[in-house]
């Protein structure tokens, strides 16, 4: 599905051997500006690598990081989404329609079709965000911090649909997050990017005290609050 090796971005990240197999959900973390979204871009081809491979087989949807839409953008979510059904072409409108509200009620969206994008609130944005990344039916569905703006039930249903459609569909997931506490039960690897290197592994391997401490030469502590990881 996905195969990075030797992957560089200077002056980011370098050395980056990673293969995401079908229905993996791997968890990308680390600071602000470390080089997340860069590495998504990589994988989407919109970012070159400056050593490196990237070996991708297979449909991709992608999650943006949340911008807003224009307020006065003159369409409605459901013209969005029914764009990427339609791969960006007004043809087959009608056809596309049961397929266009399913994705919305597929994501919680269904009673926002009718609204223009751009007076949606900032989480109704992400859902329809959502909704055009599920269009093509993608094997590999990169997400760039797709929980924020959304409240703390929106998130848990978001994380659980994901988890259900990797289950289901075999969907690979690449979830970039600022936390790992949102999707600390679904994960199968964390893949932690930091100022010193990266390490690849399971939560509890990665999620450490001293592999961070390491990764960030600095003194970082992970601490364990009711079963929530904080690093400090
Ligand atoms: N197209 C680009 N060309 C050159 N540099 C870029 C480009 N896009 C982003 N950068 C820079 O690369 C660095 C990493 O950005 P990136 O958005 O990948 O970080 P991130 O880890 O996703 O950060 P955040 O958590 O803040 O979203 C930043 O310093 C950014 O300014």
């Amino acid at each position: 599905m996905l195969k990075l090796t030797g992957a560089a971005v200077d002056p980011l990240w370098s050395g980056l051997d990673l293969e995401v197999g079908a229905g993996e959900f791997l968890a990308v973390l680390g600071p602000n500006g470390v080089g997340k979204s860069t590495l998504l871009g990589a994988v989407l081809g919109t970012r070159q690598l400056t050593s490196g491979t990237v070996e991708l087989t297979g449909r991709v949807g992608f999650i943006p990081q949340q911008r807003m839409f224009p307020m006065d953008l003159p369409m409605r979510a459901r013209d969005l989404v029914s764009l990427a059904v339609a791969h960006g072409t007004v043809r087959n409108r009608r056809a596309s329609k049961a397929r266009v509200d399913g994705l919305l009620a597929e994501v919680g969206a269904g009673g926002i079709g009718s609204r223009r994008v751009g007076l949606l609130s900032g989480g109704q944005q992400q859902l329809v965000r959502q909704a055009q990344a599920l269009a093509n039916d993608p094997e590999l569905l990169l997400a760039d911090e797709p929980l924020l703006s959304l409240d703390p039930a929106r998130q848990a249903a978001t994380v659980a649909k994901l988890n259900q459609w990797r289950r289901e569909r075999g969907m690979s997931i690449i979830f970039v997050t600022h936390g790992i506490n949102p999707v600390m039960d679904v994960v199968d690897r964390v893949l932690y990017l930091a100022p010193n290197g990266h390490t690849l592994g399971t939560v509890a391997e990665v999620m450490r005290t001293e592999v961070l401490s390491e990764l960030y030469g600095a003194k970082v502590d992970v601490i364990n609050v009711d079963g929530r990881l904080i690093v400090v």
